[in-house]
């Protein structure tokens, strides 16, 4: 018998196929409700209010897969589910229409102000000048995250007849053109929207991208939105803008704390809030339940599934042999994905040597999940790599090669955005390790791990001190450098490690020097 635990409120026509199949008990209970039976669940089924922890991986012993009803899946330990050897899917499509649905709601509510208008004829009062509104038509939409459900958004502002303006710095500019919508920077959109919505997904990156700096840069009278993540506008610099009167108005279905507690935005009149309702239909619920439903039986019955989003399933032999290359390969395309922070169309990636002869697919799909791994909501891995880089616009090829470097091994990944192309080599030496031995047209040798910079310069005297001075100067360590160049005096590259990152200031001051082209921090 095979035992599944359903830990939150799941739509029961979407849960009926496991309901259904004789073999499995299916428990619909929270964890609390079952602690002392936890370590007899094969699978787990939750939506965002349980909290998957490592305490809990480690009292589900039998634990082998785990299903979220949504897309997010921050409420998931998903380095804890890897370690123990879980696998995690979601339904990362299911809610999609719901949350575009929701936040056109929340937009036409804010702007008529519905809610605070249906609270007062409720209470007696019928004052329609206090309740006079603004149209949606001509206006201008900025849409921060043009991913799927802003995608959807856009397709409704457009029969609205509004003005749409993206930022989404991993647009292409095909699916764009497709859609039929022009990307812009992220200033064009704040200074020129008169309505702001965010569907990013919460990362380093977009973390209080709306905050009380970049708010400022709005048109006075901006009303903001946020139907995505709890954070992506940050909640202090929006008080701010909304006790100055910058701000008309924001609607708000998520918050940095859930349930928010004490927080000073449920006081403006301006602010209209709901629940995390985005997804909170009938029809996103069956969706999402079902699509997890289908997976789960498809993971239980051996077959593989689709939206993994940790490890895949792998033999141990397999694995062992890939290993060094895998890691190698993941480590290149998130360089690569950091130093071209631009739209990319194609990522081609070529073997040589040893390397050739093993499962290269695997790898290519490393590669890939490093490089889209920063710029997408899920966790990419080596299961989903292919499909959101198709989402995405983005081809990809491999190719093995007969030509013969020098190397033993050699992986090479040519990436083709927009106006820019990089080239990155990388080598396994056994018993020595990873190396990157090439960038673009020039010979280095380093090996990628922890904080680095990537400087490109003029080959003159004094560049190389200079920087080291200014390192200096900041208290900073260069753990290891390596210089390459072409020809005396042309074009040169630096590649420096640190034992901590280092701060934008620093990269800005150490790139505003003559003969230095340009600098990029990595972290990996
Ligand atoms: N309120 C609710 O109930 C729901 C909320 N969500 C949230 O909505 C968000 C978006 O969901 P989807 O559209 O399905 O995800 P998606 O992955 O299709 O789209 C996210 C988009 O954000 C873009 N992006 C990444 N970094 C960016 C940056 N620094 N600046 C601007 N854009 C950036 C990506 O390129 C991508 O196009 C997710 O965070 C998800 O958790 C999703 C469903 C329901
Ligand atoms: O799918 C998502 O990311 C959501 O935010 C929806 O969350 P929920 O399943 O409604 O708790």
């Amino acid at each position: 018998m095979i035992h599944v635990l359903v830990s939150d409120s799941m739509s029961s026509e979407g849960l009926q196929p496991l309901l259904d199949a004789a073999h499995i008990n299916v428990v619909q209970k929270k964890v609390e409700e079952v602690d002392h039976e936890l370590h007899l669940f094969d699978a787990l089924l939750v939506r965002s209010a349980t909290k998957v922890t490592e305490e809990l991986f480690e009292k589900m012993t039998n634990l082998k897969i785990v299903g979220r009803a949504g897309v997010g899946v921050d409420n998931i330990d998903i380095e804890a589910a890897t370690k123990h050897g879980v696998v995690v899917i979601n339904a990362p499509n299911g809610n999609t229409i719901s949350t575009a649905e929701h936040t056109f709601a929340m937009m036409a509510s804010l702007l008529r102000h519905i809610p605070q208008a249906n609270v007062t004829v409720k209470s007696n009062e019928w004052n329609r000048s206090a309740f006079v509104g603004t149209e949606l038509y001509s206006k201008s939409l900025g849409i921060i995250g043009f991913g799927r459900i802003g995608g959807e958004i856009a397709k409704r502002a457009r029969v609205f007849g509004m003005n749409i303006l993206v930022f989404d710095p991993f647009l292409t500019k095909d699916r764009a053109e497709k859609i039929g919508v022009s990307n812009c920077t992220l200033d064009e959109l704040l200074t020129n929207a008169d309505i702001i919505t965010v569907h990013t997904p919460l990362i380093k990156e977009t973390r209080g991208i709306l905050n009380k700096e970049t708010i400022a840069k709005t048109k006075k009278g901006v009303y903001l939105l946020n139907c995505a993540r709890g954070g992506i506008i940050d909640e202090a610099g929006l008080i701010h803008h909304l006790e100055n009167g910058h701000v008309a108005g924001a609607a708000l279905d998520v918050f940095e704390v859930e349930p928010p507690v004490n927080n000073k935005l449920l006081k403006f009149d301006n602010v209209i809030v709901t629940p995390h309702l985005g997804a909170s239909t009938k029809e996103a619920q069956l969706n999402v339940a079902a699509q997890v439903t289908q997976e789960i039986l498809n993971f239980l019955d051996g077959k593989p599934v689709t939206s993994s989003i940790n490890l895949p399933t792998l033999t141990k032999e397999l694995f062992d042999k890939i290993q060094p290359f895998y890691h190698l390969a993941k480590k290149m395309g998130n360089i690569v994905s950091q130093c071209m922070k631009v739209p990319v169309q194609e990522v081609a990636i070529q073997y040589e040597g040893s390397v050739a002869e093993l499962e290269t697919s695997f790898i290519t799909k490393a590669l890939l999940s490093g490089f889209l791994g920063a710029r997408v909501d899920i966790t990419v891995n080596e299961v989903n790599a292919g499909m959101i880089a198709k989402e995405r616009g983005i081809s990809f090829s491999e190719k093995i090669t007969s030509n013969n470097s020098g190397y033993e091994n050699l992986l090479e990944v040519k990436v083709f955005g927009d106006n820019q192309n990089f080239v990155l080599r990388g080598t396994h030496v056994p018993h020595y390790g990873e190396r990157i031995v090439g960038i673009n047209d020039f010979n280095i040798d380093f090996y990628p791990t922890g904080h680095l910079l990537y400087i490109q310069h003029q080959d003159k005297p004094g560049v190389i001190g200079r920087v080291g001075k200014v390192l200096g100067d900041h208290e900073v360590n260069i753990a290891t450098m390596q210089v390459g160049r072409k020809e005396k005096g042309g074009e040169a590259i630096m590649m420096l490690a640190f034992d901590r990152p280092l701060d934008d200031t620093l990269t800005s001051q150490l790139a505003a020097y003559d003969d230095i082209v340009s600098v990029k921090s990595i972290d990996l």
